[in-house]
């Protein structure tokens, strides 16, 4: 492994970045929003734009900002009480970004993104496009969950996920996601004899650490989900450090905080992490023993011969999981055939046109 992609000391010089802001640190105890915390963030984000890094920031506090301006006594709890606060909400936090980032001579943008937008191959694209763009402009991209059209059915909930996308979609060369503890521990903080975890240098590493997904008072996805976005960033050649807001600036100075997951994988293009984490499946396949061999070994197409079972409707070029005889998830691909051919040539040999090409293909166990 890359050293240079090991090391905390990349953080304060590098070029492009991601950082996310969660509920936990941008809400009191009250539910409503913590400006204070949103004033300090966007001051030690000046200094970090004035320095000449650009950045991304997925800022959660919609719901927060909404809670406080409806005075409703608590956070609600349910989809549609949420869309509202977030809706009367979101507008709320982005001036008050504006107004921060204003008083430094900086411009901001609201980028607003539903898990369709990510889910969607052409609108991942155009996301990308419209992001470069505010780049090229020097306008700092903030980003959210568009909450008001998210549906139970279709909606990423926690921020984190987001971020790990977004940084894959503007290659940022680390992904900093900020929340109430200083960093991963290996069990919930509060329980006694859980200590900090300073680094992660592949995740395997995680397997015996009690990581839950139950957050903080307002927070979604717990520490879970942010192993999830870290896996998702780093298994794309993009560094993660998990740290508190508070020290960002400390962070950025290159300063030894948090818990930096180190890259595991090669950058690679956008496309193979929307295949991989983005694309919402359509269908299954599942594979003997001897096909998973074969992929894994690599670069190698799926063949129908080694499919034992296809579960589900799609269509060519539809997303799909690649299932291993043990019910792993082995690889995500995308569909060379529909499924309804695919049910009648698997097992056997000399079907032509690959079930699943290696270009359309991202192995998942490595
Ligand atoms: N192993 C762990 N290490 C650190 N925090 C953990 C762990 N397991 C669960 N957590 C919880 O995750 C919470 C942060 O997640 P969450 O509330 O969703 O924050 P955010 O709103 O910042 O995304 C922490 O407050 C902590 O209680
Ligand atoms: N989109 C929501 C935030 C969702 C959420 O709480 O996510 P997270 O900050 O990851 O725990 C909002 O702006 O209130």
């Amino acid at each position: 492994m890359n050293r240079a992609l090991a090391n905390r000391a990349l953080v304060p010089s590098a070029p492009r970045f991601v950082v996310k802001i969660g509920s936990s640190s941008l809400t009191k105890v009250d539910g409503t929003l913590n400006w204070p915390a949103l004033e300090s963030l966007s001051e030690t984000l000046s200094d970090a734009y004035d320095r000449g890094q650009q950045f991304a920031l997925i800022s959660s506090g919609a719901v927060a900002a909404g809670v406080g301006h409806l005075g409703i006594a608590t956070r609600p709890t349910d989809m549609s009480g949420l869309q509202a606060a977030a809706m009367v909400g979101q507008p709320h936090l982005m001036s008050a970004y504006g107004e921060r980032f204003a008083q430094r001579g900086i411009g901001i943008g609201q980028v607003l993104l539903t898990a369709d937008d990510v889910i969607r191959r052409t609108h991942y694209r155009n996301a990308r496009l419209a992001l470069e763009k505010l780049f090229t402009m020097g306008i700092v991209p903030i980003v959210n969950e568009n909450d008001a059209v998210a549906t139970t059915e279709l909606r990423l909930g926690d921020n984190d996920r987001l971020a790990a996308i977004i940084a894959h979609l503007i290659n940022a060369d680390v992904l900093i996601l900020l929340t109430d503890v200083d960093g991963l521990y290996s069990g919930p903080p509060t329980e006694p004899g859980s200590r900090p975890i300073r680094f992660v240098g592949n995740m395997s590493e995680l397997e015996n650490y009690s990581i839950t997904g139950r957050g903080s008072m307002f927070g979604t996805g717990g520490m879970a989900t942010k192993v999830t976005a870290a896996r998702m960033a780093t298994a794309f050649g993009i560094p993660t450090l998990v740290t508190s807001a508070e020290n960002l600036r400390p962070a950025l100075d290159g300063e030894s905080v948090g818990t930096w997951f180190a890259a595991t994988g090669q950058k690679s293009n956008a496309r193979a992490l929307w295949i991989a984490h983005a694309a919402k499946s359509h269908g299954q396949v599942r594979l003997d023993a001897g096909a998973v061999a074969a992929l894994e070994s690599g670069g190698k197409s799926l063949l129908a011969v080694g499919i034992t079972d296809v579960v589900g409707t799609f269509d060519p070029g539809d997303p799909i999981d690649i299932i291993g005889p043990g019910g792993d998830l082995v690889a995500r691909g995308l569909a060379g055939w529909d499924s309804e051919r695919l049910r009648e040539s698997a097992g056997q040999s000399g079907a032509g046109r690959p079930a699943v090409h290696v270009d359309d293909m991202v192995l998942l166990r490595h």
